[in-house]
């Protein structure tokens, strides 16, 4: 750390005085104030000749962006021959080797655990998606290699993982492990140009990496990266208040905002309101009781949908993961991303992403206007009917409660035996599965509220079967038994209330029997037929309806029976105009428009 520092005073980075840095068990290094007399508002510069950046992986590989730039510092890490630049008089080894040095050997993050701790993270989106993930950066290694004239030259030294590249779809996650992974772990790459060595260099800028539009705001892509020599030594609080800006020279300065500083704290950066899942997966660690910490909810949609939603439902909020800026500043220069308005439905084909969190329902709302909109029938003349609105909440109600099942399963602990399982993985495994449930919990509540209150708000629309059955008793003690009279079994059972609802409404067209009380549904029901007089699908007799007929007029007692072509009119019409409670033993509410 002195080499470092040193290194920093001779490369002008300026830190603030009265701090020092002193190594912490699982935190790495932790910058501590331990003179108070000389702080002030701590500010911690750095000019760029001191910085990773961009500029000088194209002095090496001919162009820049952020792959080429995590080979550099690969190489910078594991060639042992020198990085010459600006006509051999510069050699980036030498220069960054006291930088390099302190750099962590193995930066943590599930990519690298082994499987038996892969399998802690099992049904989260974190384990669910290792593998996907992995691959991910394999393909960014291959294709960076493929596609540089340099990088080529080296094919011979890396055949092994070129190989294991193309026979990923049968690699087992062990063999992963052991054949890919171990070698990062082990600090073992056997070439800079490796996977392993490329590996560490991407876990080294997904856990300390800055965005170089900071200092460089117009002459960057989006998401350009770079690495800030020492001032990314320090750790993360999302509580501090920190500025993050730059001069004339492009020097990057770090300022800490924070009032009352006292002697013995620890100086904290703030890498943004991360939850969890991205603090475990990018950086290693876990906060407990995190206020920034959410659940992720990706939703793929069919593209023709998500057009059909950009078109005629506007007010429904299509996020993308680009739309949750998770660093602690704000930035000036707007995202080049399409905003809501120009968006098409190919910027969507990686899915609609809503983040959960328990202190707003934001993303809860406009979840719930999708599953509504998924849940509208083509016979809805609105898209927001009461019916498709409570259809929806029971959608994304089932949704969230299968999420949370999946989640709480306690998963097994017998299979990879041959691996230990770190302690401090385990923990953050625990912590990061317990808020992710804390989390859907909350959400499936404020549900369920909302849905007491609609129920309590529609009250005047919605028929359940139980009333029915209190109120027409005609229906119970005659019309509904005369039905299954030459029933030659001693019980008929229906199969859900929304059979009954099908048969309530086919006998009451028959018998034009509807009471005084449900004269309302009557009229609901004439004019939905009228609606779609025109319709001659609608009334055309098709499979379903016969196969509901045959489950309750089996063949051999049909002489009395009702209609088929009443029962296909009130299977339309209890389908179009009802919703089915799964949270309440299924039970079918039927919605009627009139009062
Ligand atoms: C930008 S570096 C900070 C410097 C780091 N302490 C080191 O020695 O290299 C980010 C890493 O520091 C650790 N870290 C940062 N903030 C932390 C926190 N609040 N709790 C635990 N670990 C933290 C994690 O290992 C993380 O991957």
């Amino acid at each position: 750390m002195e080499e470092l520092l040193r290194w920093g005073q001779e490369n002008g980075i300026q830190l603030p005085k009265g701090i020092e840095f002193i190594k912490d068990g699982k935190k790495g290094f932790t910058c501590i104030y331990s003179n108070p007399q000389d702080l002030q508002t701590p500010r911690f510069i750095a000019p760029l000749n001191a910085l990773i950046i961009g500029e000088l992986a194209e002095k090496v590989f001919g162009t820049k962006n952020n792959g080429l730039l995590k080979f550099l510092l690969a190489k910078l890490k594991y060639d042992s021959n020198p990085t010459l630049i600006d006509n051999n008089t510069l050699d980036l080894q030498k220069k960054f080797a006291p930088y390099i040095n302190v750099l962590p050997t193995v930066p943590d993050s599930p990519l690298i655990w082994n499987p038996r701790e892969i399998n802690l993270l099992k049904n989260t989106n974190l384990g669910n998606s290792i593998r996907e993930r992995l691959y991910a950066i394999f393909e960014q290694w291959h294709n960076l290699i493929e596609n540089n004239i340099f990088l080529q030259s080296f094919k011979l030294n890396i055949g092994n993982d070129l190989e294991l590249f193309n026979q990923w779809d049968e690699l087992s996650m062990q063999q992963i492990y052991d054949e890919i992974i171990l070698k990062t772990v082990n600090s073992t790459p056997t070439h800079w140009c490796s996977f392993s060595a490329y590996l560490w260099s991407h876990l080294i800028f997904t856990s300390r990496a800055f965005p170089e539009y900071l200092i460089n705001p117009k002459n960057c892509d989006e998401y350009s990266i770079m690495l800030l020599p020492i001032i990314d030594l320090l750790n993360h609080n999302y509580t501090s208040r920190v500025e993050w800006s730059t001069n004339n020279n492009r020097s990057f300065i770090l300022t800490l905002l924070n009032d009352n500083i006292e002697q013995g704290d620890e100086l904290f950066n703030n890498y943004g309101p991360k939850g969890n899942e991205e603090l475990l997966n990018g950086y290693g660690f876990v906060l407990e009781d995190n206020i920034c910490d959410s659940v992720t909810l990706k939703i793929k949609l069919p593209l023709p949908v998500i057009e059909n939603i950009l078109k005629n439902e506007p007010s429904i909020s299509l996020p993308t993961i680009d739309d949750y800026t998770t660093y602690a500043f704000e930035v000036d220069q707007k995202s080049n991303l399409a905003d809501d308005k120009t968006r098409t439905a190919e910027n969507y084909k990686d899915g609609i992403t809503y983040l959960l969190n328990t202190s707003n329902d934001t993303s809860l709302t406009s979840l719930l206007q999708v599953f509504t909109f998924l849940s509208k029938h083509d016979s809805e003349i609105v898209s927001f009917s009461i019916r498709a609105r409570l259809d929806g909440l029971q959608g994304l109600r089932n949704a969230l409660q299968n999420k949370l099942h999946i989640l709480k399963y306690k998963v097994p602990d017998h299979e990879y035996l041959q691996y230990e399982i770190d302690e401090y993985r385990s923990y953050c495994s625990k912590i990061y599965r317990e808020s992710q449930i804390k989390i859907l919990k909350h959400s499936i509540n404020v549900l369920k509220n909302w849905e007491k209150q609609w129920l309590k708000e529609f009250k005047p629309q919605l028929l359940t079967m139980d009333k029915i059955l209190k109120y027409d008793t005609g229906f119970v003690e005659t019309e509904l038994p005369a039905c299954f009279a030459d029933n030659t079994s001693d019980d008929i059972s229906f199969d859900s209330t929304f059979d009954l609802f099908v048969l309530w409404i086919a006998i009451k067209i028959q018998n034009h029997s509807f009471i005084e009380k449900y004269k309302s549904v009557q009229s609901d029901l004439e004019s939905y037929i009228a609606r779609h007089s025109n319709n001659e699908k609608k009334f055309t007799i098709n499979e379903d309806t016969v196969s509901f007929y045959n489950t309750y007029f089996p063949q051999k007692d049909k002489q009395n029976k009702i209609k088929i072509e009443n029962i296909h009119v009130a299977l339309n019409y209890v389908r179009d105009n009802s919703f089915t409670r799964s949270s309440k033993l299924q039970e079918t509410i039927l919605v009627t428009s009139n009062k």
